[in-house]
């Protein structure tokens, strides 16, 4: 027995793709648009001397507003990926921007940083946190991607950063996580810039803290949710990096009880999108 293809509307069908045509033309001249827009802000930067023009606070509220009003069967996914390419070329093309990237065995951290700052950022590696620490404390590069700390690592870039002001943590990747990464257990990181913390309404903020303090008494002391990302024994004492559920500015102080001797503001961030 034969078994037939059913027939489509061969009519119907051309009628889409003339429909899918036009739409695409519509899309291309507000995408125009949209850079002629982005270079008037450029213009306006280059008139201010900003050092780094990445805005990653105003970028995850877009992202966020994006999705929040997102309707139909385009994924999420698709509607993100498409917005970071676009901003991430709007931002290149703003002056020079460069990211330098942790290289990780699986290349998970490259694939994040691509993912997040679009295709035509210019980005390298080096397989030292330490040296892409300095190169953006030396403003040699605009940002730095560098793993979701571990315990007991030689030189930690958290503690590496709290000799750095200015500083800071400003990202952490993925903000939106995709379906298709290829480590979807591990392989989060976190961006590092001279940049001011800037509140998006659903913050992070990660700090170091010094001291003996049981991890229950310590995120007690912070006054929220949080949790101990890592540790490390260095001559001082024992530093642990929290990261807490809202944003506290950098100019709060902490009253901490006895067994807290210190701590260091690290920075804040667009909390990951949680969905
Ligand atoms: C255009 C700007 O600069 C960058 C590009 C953005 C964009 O294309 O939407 C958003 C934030 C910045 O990282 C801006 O400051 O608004």
């Amino acid at each position: 027995m034969t078994v037939t293809a059913p027939t489509i509307d061969q009519n119907e069908l051309e009628s889409l793709r003339r429909e899918i045509d036009a739409l695409d033309r519509e899309m291309h001249t507000l995408l125009m648009r949209r850079f002629e827009v982005t270079g008037r802000v450029a213009a306006l930067k280059r008139s201010q001397q900003s050092a780094n023009n990445w805005r990653p606070g105003r970028q995850a509220q877009l992202l966020r507003a994006l999705v929040s009003r997102h309707n139909g069967s385009c994924p999420d996914a698709a509607l993100v990926r498409v917005w970071q390419e676009i901003m991430g070329a709007s931002l290149a093309l703003q002056g020079s921007f460069s990211v330098g990237i942790f290289a990780d065995k699986a290349g998970e951290l490259w694939n994040l940083a691509r993912d997040h700052f679009g295709s035509y950022i210019v980005m390298s590696e080096q397989d030292s946190t330490e040296a892409l620490v300095g190169a953006v404390a030396a403003g040699d590069l605009s940002v730095a991607v560098v793993p979701a700390p571990g315990n007991g690592e030689a030189s930690p870039w958290w503690l590496a950063i709290t000799e750095q002001p200015g500083l800071r943590a400003v990202a952490r990747l993925p903000l939106f996580d995709t379906p298709n990464r290829r480590d979807s257990q591990g392989g989060d990181a976190f961006a590092l810039a001279r940049l001011d913390a800037e509140e998006t309404g659903d913050d992070c903020t990660l700090l170091a803290v010094l001291g003996d303090a049981d991890e229950g008494a310590l995120l007690a002391a912070l006054g929220g949710e949080g949790r101990v990302l890592a540790a490390a024994d260095t001559q001082d004492g024992r530093w642990r990096l929290v990261e807490i559920d809202r944003f506290l500015s950098p100019d709060t102080s902490l009253s901490l009880p006895a067994s807290l001797h210190r701590y260091c503001h690290l920075g804040c961030y667009a909390a990951p999108y949680r969905g």
